[in-house]
């Protein structure tokens, strides 16, 4: 019997050097996935936002939610966003990789990729106030999408996994700093995908 706590399959280191990219295949079981992914499209104020993108207000193309301590602001691309209190799917889930991970998080920052035309650019998770080599755990639901990682001053070396429903992606150490990562569009993906980063927000 394996305990709760431990992925139901054996994690894999996704790069070589320059960071720790770790992926857990399924931390949440089919069933357990099915019910939180249900649970967090009806339970979560799910908001469409704009960014500024040079120097352009563009609507970001998927939903987006932030939840978490509340005395903190969180901000990227020229917004800010101010964080909704924890829920109970929110707490279930975030005691889980608490505890697989031993470690703690202040926020969790929520996309909702509709469809295969929802996506998110290149981009690194390095804001300030996440501090200089964070820790993100990255919890997927619903129908998987390829996360591409590449190196970001060459863009040359390329990483990808398909992140599938009840995943935990971990990226931490000097990760933000030497590679990039996206979901980029799909046409033939029709059916939508929730996503959970949670983060260590630092006052
Ligand atoms: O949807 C994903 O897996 C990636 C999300 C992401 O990179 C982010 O929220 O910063
Ligand atoms: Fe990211």
């Amino acid at each position: 019997m394996q305990s709760p706590l431990f992925p139901l399959e054996k994690p894999t280191q996704i790069i070589q050097s320059n960071g720790d990219v770790i992926y857990y295949p399924s931390i949440f079981s089919e069933e357990e996935s099915n019910e939180l992914m249900l649970s967090l499209i009806h339970n979560i104020e799910w908001k469409q936002e704009p960014i500024w993108l040079f120097g352009k207000k563009i609507m970001q193309p998927r939903l987006t939610a932030l939840y978490g301590d509340q005395d903190v602001n969180y901000g990227y691309s020229g917004i800010t966003m101010r964080p909704n209190p924890w829920n109970e799917t929110l707490i279930f889930i975030k005691s889980k990789i608490e505890n697989l991970l031993k470690s703690e998080f202040t926020h969790v920052l929520m996309n909702f990729y509709r469809d295969g035309q929802d996506s998110m650019g290149w981009h690194r998770d390095n804001e300030k106030n996440l501090g200089l080599n964070p820790i993100i755990a990255s919890v997927s639901f619903g129908t998987s999408r390829e996360f591409q990682l590449r190196r970001y001053e060459s863009k040359l070396e390329k990483k990808s996994v398909m992140l599938n429903h009840g995943s935990l992606l971990l990226m931490q150490g000097e990760t933000q700093h030497y590679w990039e990562h996206q979901i980029p569009k799909r046409k033939k993906v029709n059916d939508p995908r929730i996503n959970l980063t949670f983060r260590k927000i630092l006052g």
